[in-house]
């Protein structure tokens, strides 16, 4: 691909304080008082003055100069994907990255980029985005995107015959040797494949021979990546299927036996989708690699957390106790460990995720000895007793309100005064204020939440108002998030002191001092 070439005219040096402004602004922690919305409404100012000074910070095309006509929307679009493109182009250039491609060899995930130049990736994806809605047309645009699901039909037919495993890497198959590996005929295998190949996902270099391209290479050589697709196509699609049949049968939507899920393997009102996989060791392992693909990618980084999502310095100071409720295998307590030499750390799970654990938790016995692994339900009472800690990643955004409070209410007796309660989960912002891209997912998963467990993404409000139906003694800190990542970490103390009259201001004076005197 030959480099893009540009007058100084396309080099929009003026975006750059727009960006590092806004950048700057999404990093800063939100509290749940006025200056919270403040900080919202200031982000939200900066997103739509971005939005109405694109004249500003956006080169005019070329053309729009000529003829002195002010560019449209979309000639600024197409603009702004030309000059945000060279950009990262020109770094994965100077910096001797593969660029990426569709052949089956090219690199199967974009690389890591600094800062900068991933907000120019960014800029690439919302404008293609965008730009594709508004010449489609708003017809067109609807006509077509309910068609979306073909998608999850093609990828569940590929994934349930195992197709990416039966090409080979090099070379192609041909339709007939590939179908005489399935049950499919060749005429039905050829259909799936080749709406498949609309989307990039397998070739047919030669009429009639099928071959790998970089994205089906990935599902036949990613296995986290294969689970996630069949976790998705499999379990989630037929239930997204019945949400309509559930939320017209339960209004109220909040039993995890009423779901989509529930509707679409014939559970309702039986069991819970946990309990349904607690049965199938298989497909509990495909949700569980499916999880492990989610968190391995771009925004859900466990590092996040570590490096600098949240500060337990002064834990680890004292040689404190954190407990990670639905911990897993331990996986976030392990890279905590590694950071924090001095904290310990109990994994609570269910019984049959904790004997699954790997034994030891860690090669780095400095890091083992310091987790301890348990089996505990949290919907019973806590019973690790005076933590400094008690965390909850990727927990309450699967429970409604009542369970969630449940959840909470479960912790009291355990609380020592001053003991940190941390939610790290998505926190909803207002419609609008994240980025097109961010906003999608965020939203995708919580219709997938209300789809399988009739639960929910929350917002800060939210969060807040859980931890005050759960117990008065809970006093809401607030909610942090890191530049680049998606879920934030939502913050409450144990201060049962502060219960009854006075509350509010007590409250108000420990938010200015935000002490932690209380702590043994
Ligand atoms: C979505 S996963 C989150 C795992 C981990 N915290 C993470 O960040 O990836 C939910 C976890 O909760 C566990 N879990 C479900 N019900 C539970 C219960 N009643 N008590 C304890 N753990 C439970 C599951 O086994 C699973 O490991």
């Amino acid at each position: 691909m030959a480099k893009f070439k540009f007058s100084s005219l396309l080099h929009p040096s003026s975006s750059k304080p727009a960006q590092s402004a806004d950048r700057t602004q999404k990093s800063n922690r939100q509290s749940f008082s006025a200056l919270s919305s403040h900080s919202i409404l200031k982000h939200q100012e900066a997103s739509s003055s971005q939005a109405s000074t694109t004249n500003a910070t956006t080169p005019k095309s070329t053309d729009a100069l000529e003829t002195g006509r002010s560019p449209s929307r979309m000639a600024e679009l197409a603009t702004k994907i030309v000059t945000e493109t060279a950009k990262v182009e020109e770094y994965m250039r100077d910096n001797g990255m593969e660029l990426p491609g569709f052949e089956v060899h090219s690199p199967a995930d974009f690389p890591s980029m600094p800062e900068e130049v991933q907000q120019s990736r960014l800029e690439v994806i919302h404008a293609t985005s965008e730009l594709q809605r508004l010449i489609q047309g708003p017809k067109q645009t609807m006509r077509w995107m309910i068609w979306n699901f073909l998608d999850s039909v093609s990828l569940q037919i590929i994934y349930s015959y195992g197709l990416a495993l039966l090409v080979p890497k090099e070379g192609t198959i041909s339709l007939e040797e590939l179908a005489s590996k399935t049950t499919l005929d060749r005429t039905n295998l050829a259909r799936v494949l080749r709406y498949a190949m609309t989307s990039g996902v397998f070739c047919e270099p030669i009429p009639g021979h099928i071959g790998h391209t970089s994205a089906s290479a990935a599902l036949m050589e990613d296995k986290a990546l294969a689970d996630w697709i069949g976790f998705n196509s499999e379990d989630i699609f037929p239930s997204s299927a019945h949400v309509l049949k559930a939320l017209r049968a339960y209004p109220e939507a909040t039993s995890l036996v009423q779901t989509g899920f529930n509707f679409a393997f014939d559970t309702v009102n039986k069991e819970p989708m946990f309990v349904t996989f607690g049965k199938d060791p298989t497909r509990a392992k495909r949700m569980g690699g499916a999880m492990a693909s989610l968190t391995g990618g771009e925004g859900y980084e466990v590092s996040h957390l570590v490096d600098g999502g949240y500060d337990f310095g002064d834990v680890d100071a004292r040689g404190g106790t954190m407990v990670d409720i639905g911990g897993s295998h331990g996986f976030v307590c392990v890279d905590l460990a590694k950071k924090y030499s001095n904290m310990k750390f109990v994994v609570q799970d269910l019984p049959k995720t904790v004997e699954s654990a790997p034994n030891p938790v860690s090669d780095d016995s400095q890091v083992a000895e310091r987790i301890e692994l348990q089996a505990h339900d949290f919907f019973t009472e806590q019973k690790v007793k005076d933590a400094d800690v008690y965390f909850f990643r990727w927990i309450m955004h699967n429970y409604s309100t009542p369970y969630a409070v449940k959840i909470l209410k479960n912790l009291v007796p355990a609380l020592k005064p001053g003991a940190k309660i941390l939610i790290n989960d998505h926190c909803v912002r207002k419609p609008g204020s994240e980025t097109p891209w961010d906003e999608r997912l965020i939203r995708g998963m919580d219709m997938v939440m209300l789809t399988l467990l009739n639960a929910q993404e929350r917002d800060e409000e939210e969060f807040k108002a859980l931890f005050s139906a759960a117990d008065d003694g809970y006093v809401f800190k607030g909610v942090t998030r890191k530049e680049g990542c998606r879920m934030s970490v939502v913050e409450a103390v144990w201060r049962p002191q502060l219960v009854g009259k006075g509350k509010e201001a007590a409250i108000e004076r420990e938010g200015k001092a935000d002490g932690d005197e209380d702590m043994a």
